[in-house]
């Protein structure tokens, strides 16, 4: 892990969502003035949705060159295109719809009723294989070789069981070490099957956010951040190469033990 990861605490879950919809704006304006490009990675959930609900109502969202701004999944739920549970339908509905994006710039992990039809692994590889082909544009170097594009932030809810994107406690997805996307199958949460990025393919992202509001996530957020090991508390592998930035709200982070983290609103 590079250096230790930020805890930035809101006072609630509408506070968490809007400011780091704020903290997402400033990140893409960055990235574009820095290379004219930028990558995000999408999370899906209740605070991967209420974050992109925010961004959507921001008047400030227009300061972004969405048209130039590449959109990936951490994860989808392998399900038909056009399914209300795929983190796809939701982005789309929630944000993605009401932007000048280019289409050829958003990249959603196919459907199960794709070009691979319902076989989730030959759907991960198709998924890695797109990943590499705009890795291709770029020069590997941070990136260590790994073949995705230099992610300039990737986002992650927490689940109540750790997990991040579909990396699940002690499935074999956690044990991956050489492919950027894996299938999931035997999911504890609903849908079983599903797609999702690698902790290769994570930990080259420049900066990772952990999202995580509600005292349903208060436990997961303590033992994710206590040290503990990225197989059994999945959320603690997930970690950016140059920034990782745990954004919280006063009750998902109830049981960190004082100083570890700074209350980001009154
Ligand atoms: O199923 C999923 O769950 C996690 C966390 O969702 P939440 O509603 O508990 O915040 C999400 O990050 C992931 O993308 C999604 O597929």
């Amino acid at each position: 892990m590079t250096g230790t990861p930020g805890v930035l605490i809101h006072a609630d879950g509408t506070l968490l969502a809007r400011a780091a919809a704020a903290r997402l704006i400033t990140r893409l304006v960055d990235a574009q003035a820095a290379r004219g490009i930028a990558h995000v990675v999408l999370t899906g959930g209740r605070n991967g949705n209420a974050l992109m609900r925010e961004l959507a109502e921001s008047p400030a969202r227009d300061a972004v060159d969405w048209a130039h701004v590449h959109v990936w999944w951490g994860d989808e739920r392998f399900l038909p295109a056009g399914d209300p549970e795929r983190n796809e339908t939701q982005a789309r509905a929630e944000l993605l719809d009401k932007l000048p994006l280019n289409p050829a710039y958003v990249h959603p992990m196919p459907a199960s009723d794709g070009p691979d039809g319902n076989d989730p692994e030959a759907a991960a590889a198709r998924y890695a294989e797109e990943l590499a082909a705009a890795a291709k544009v770029e020069t590997a170097g941070e990136r260590g070789g790994v073949d995705v594009p230099s992610f300039d932030v990737a986002m992650f809810g927490v689940g109540p069981d750790t997990h991040v994107a579909s990396l699940f406690p002690e499935l074999p997805a956690v044990h991956e070490t050489e492919r950027t996307v894996v299938a999931v199958r035997g999911a504890p949460k609903p849908p079983p099957t599903r797609i999702t990025l690698t902790f290769p393919a994570i930990r080259t992202a420049k900066d990772v956010w952990l999202l995580a509001a509600g005292e349903d996530k208060a436990a997961a957020v303590r033992i994710a951040l206590a040290g503990s090991g990225d197989k059994q508390v999945p959320a603690a592998g997930a970690y950016g190469r140059r920034n990782t930035l745990w954004l919280l709200d006063r009750s998902a982070a109830a049981e960190l033990p004082p100083g570890l983290n700074r209350i980001a609103s009154p």
